[in-house]
């Protein structure tokens, strides 16, 4: 049995199948190693433990055959709005996502990202969803776009190495 609608339980494409479910603390050492081969934005264990005990309901990992192959990991934060005028709101933060490159496009990443906004929006209330991305990093920033985010600035030599991010943002 295999279904593809929805952001959380089995899916299924073209015959490789995934579940997506919320992270627990045993796969905070598999989200380190995954984050690490990944991207070279890396963080202490303490930072994604924070984050999991803190904003747990917005932190996911797919799993493909019982293997952790990809993870989402946010946060909620009270400021001004990236796209709307007006007062101080709760802002989700997608703050790192990544899925093993021998998964990749299969669904995963697309998966991840609407089981974290759609907890950003109806566990904490957000009014909004934002990250900061790698202006070179197309096949991320196409994933967001196609999820409906806009770019709404350039923030200069945003990474350690002096690349620019895209801060992108999408109202919930
Ligand atoms: C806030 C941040 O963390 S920014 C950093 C983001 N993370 C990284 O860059 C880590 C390395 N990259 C990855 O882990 C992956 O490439 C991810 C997470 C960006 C995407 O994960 P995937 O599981 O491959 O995404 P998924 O299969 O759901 O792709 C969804 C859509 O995104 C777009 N997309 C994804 N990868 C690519 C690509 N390489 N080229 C063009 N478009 C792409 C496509 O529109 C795709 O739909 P399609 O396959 O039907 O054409
Ligand atoms: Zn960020």
């Amino acid at each position: 049995m295999e279904h593809i609608a929805g952001t959380r339980g089995p899916h299924s494409v073209k015959g490789k199948s995934f579940v997506v479910r919320r992270a627990t603390l045993e796969d905070i050492p598999k989200v380190i190693v995954i984050n690490r081969v990944t991207l070279p934005e890396n963080y202490p264990e303490w930072f994604w433990r924070e984050h999991l005990e803190k904003w747990g309901d917005a932190f996911f990992v797919a799993e493909v055959d019982g293997k952790v192959v990809g993870y989402v990991m946010s946060r909620v934060e009270y400021g001004a709005p990236n796209i709307a005028k007006g007062t101080l709101i709760k802002k989700g933060h997608i703050v790192s996502i990544a899925v093993l490159e021998g998964y990749r496009r299969r669904g995963i990443g697309a998966a991840l990202m609407k089981a974290a906004i759609e907890a950003l929006r109806d566990k904490y209330g957000c009014k909004e969803v934002y990250l900061e991305v790698r202006v070179s990093n197309e096949p991320a920033i196409r994933l967001y776009e196609k999820l409906g985010f806009q770019k709404v600035r350039v923030l200069p030599m945003y990474y350690l190495d002096g690349e620019d991010a895209y801060l992108m943002a999408m109202e919930l």
